[in-house]
């Protein structure tokens, strides 16, 4: 499937029909084969906005539309044919090697009961290939390190082809080389992607657009250039924060002390 607009419309969540919000009211729009990065503090409610958007849990309002279609007016089959999601500390089934993982990421696309087509086969080889999870396909998921079962579970979501990927904090676990790899993968997808970050320099190199939240409440959305000025950053983070240009790559770097 190609990648496909995601917009998203005045959504907010509480726990419970009675709670404080966690997420205030929240609007954004990404571009069919854009690269959103979600950004905040701890706290901040990236991850509660990022369950709304693969469909874990829905808002107390608003709506969030992929292609056009309302998230919540799919079944729950078709949604996993349009949205995958990478998530935090996500336990994989131990007892299943990689291939079996990866296979599982076939399965919106498979008519209930059928097993795996040769085209199915053809995505997990392409997948294991792009993730260098080849050596490992036989390995039980048990036996791997962090990192390696990070990149186990964004090769799933890749074989589950969606239009919209969500990836929460994808980088954790990985070593330098590992989330260069991450990075560039991201940026070389064709498929809309959500990605929270605690890296402001890494959000700023492969993000279109960021969406800053801070209490729950957006603080900006835009392009990070714009977004991610020395007084939002350090606001949002309560820190003395210093953006400079590097030279020659021109890439963004940040400084960060705490106020006096
Ligand atoms: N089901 C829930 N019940 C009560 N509070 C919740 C629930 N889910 C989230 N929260 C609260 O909402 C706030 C935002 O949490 P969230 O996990 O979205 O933050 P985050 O920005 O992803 O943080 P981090 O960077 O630490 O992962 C936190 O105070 C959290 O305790």
């Amino acid at each position: 499937m190609r990648a496909a607009d995601l917009a998203v419309k005045d959504v907010s969540w509480a726990p419970g029909k009675s709670g404080q919000p966690v997420l205030h009211s929240t609007s954004f729009t990404v571009a069919a084969g854009g690269v959103l990065g979600v950004l905040g503090p701890n706290g901040a409610g990236k991850s509660t906005l990022l369950r709304l958007l693969y469909r874990f849990q829905p808002p107390q309002t608003g709506s969030i539309h992929v292609g056009g279609h309302n998230i919540w007016s799919l079944s729950a089959r078709a949604a996993a044919r349009r949205i995958a999601a990478v998530l935090q500390e996500q336990t994989p089934s131990f007892g299943l090697t990689v291939l079996e993982i990866v296979r599982l990421g076939r399965t919106p696309h498979r008519a209930a009961f059928s097993s795996s087509s040769r085209k199915d086969e053809q995505i997990i080889d392409r997948v294991l290939d792009r993730l260098s999870l080849r050596p490992l396909a036989h390995r039980d998921v048990g036996t791997l390190s962090g990192g390696e079962r990070q990149r186990v579970m964004v090769a799933r979501a890749l074989a589950q082809e969606p239009q919209v990927l969500v990836l929460d904090e994808p980088t954790n676990h990985l070593d330098i080389r590992h989330q260069l790899e991450i990075v560039s993968l991201i940026r070389g997808l064709n498929m809309t992607i959500v990605v929270s970050l605690h890296d402001l320099n890494m959000a700023d190199g492969i993000c279109d657009e960021v969406l800053v939240l801070k209490d729950g409440y957006p603080q900006g959305f835009g392009p990070p250039n714009t977004v991610l000025t020395d007084y939002l950053v350090s606001k949002t983070f309560r820190v003395d924060a210093q953006r400079e240009r590097l030279t020659p790559s021109g890439a963004a770097h940040f400084s960060f002390a705490l106020p006096n």
